[in-house]
């Protein structure tokens, strides 16, 4: 099975080539560069936000499509942001539900999801008994992780999306939007994070990067194997 995984910044990617053998190979496609390595994997580092990340994720999956050689499956990953205390630094997080925190409408009454005005969808769902295995090899914990294009800065608008998505575990920037491209080609996803920081009032002293890309390169190198024996017609 051939696999895709988004990353937004290259230093992530190259946290995630690290848990690899080899060197791997540049390989250009319209809009994209791939960094591909043996075994069936393709590493893209998509860019920052769900909409360079979706436009990126499906210039990939139209290119591999036209080659006839498809992916099956898209892992969305990087660093992210973790809610207390179920996320500290340093800690994985692996969605059971990828969420569009802020895709919606404000109203007098409060926040209405696309969903609720008519349209599209908030919500993808990694298949379960991946996210299981995943959880199980990784050590990641099971939750929903959040996207939304605004980086949490406050207490407040934290304890605000706690309490729009209770099972929230995570934030970040990109997860959504992948899904969107992965849901339009047919192709399950899986979104996995690193906490880097905690979701609430600005600090960027308080940024663990390093550690969150240590513990990608070790996460990775745990799920080679599970993806090699995953089934994909287990949703
Ligand atoms: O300047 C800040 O205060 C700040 C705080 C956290 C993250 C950023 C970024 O610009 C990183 C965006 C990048 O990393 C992912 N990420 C990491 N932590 C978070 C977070 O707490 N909330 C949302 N996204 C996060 C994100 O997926 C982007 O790729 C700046």
């Amino acid at each position: 099975m051939r696999v895709l995984v988004a990353t937004a910044a290259p230093v992530e990617r190259d946290a995630v080539a690290r848990a690899f053998p080899g060197p791997g190979a540049q390989v250009p496609r319209p809009g994209v560069a791939l960094h591909r390595l043996p075994g069936g994997w393709d590493l893209l580092a998509a860019g920052v936000g769900p909409a360079l990340a979706a436009a990126s994720t499906a210039a990939a999956l139209t290119a591999a499509a036209l080659d006839s050689a498809p992916y099956g499956l898209v892992v969305s990953t990087g660093i992210g942001g973790g809610f207390a205390p179920g996320a500290p630094v340093g800690s994985l997080v692996v969605a059971d539900e990828i969420t569009a925190a802020d895709l919606g409408a404000e109203t007098a009454d409060g926040f209405l999801p696309v969903t609720e005005l008519g349209f599209g969808t908030v919500t993808h769902h990694p298949p379960a008994g991946l996210v299981a295995a995943v959880a199980t090899a990784t050590g990641a914990r099971p939750g929903t992780v959040l996207t939304g294009s605004t980086v949490t800065g406050t207490a407040e608008r934290a304890a605000l999306l706690r309490t729009r998505h209770p099972r929230a575990l995570a934030e970040a920037m990109e997860g959504f939007g992948v899904a969107e491209a992965a849901a339009a080609h047919g192709v399950p996803v899986l979104e996995l994070r690193a906490v880097s920081n905690p979701v609430g009032p600005r600090d960027r002293a308080a940024w663990r990067v390093g550690d969150a890309l240590g513990a990608l390169t070790d996460a990775f190198g745990k799920l080679a194997p599970v993806l090699r024996s995953w089934n994909p017609h287990d949703r």
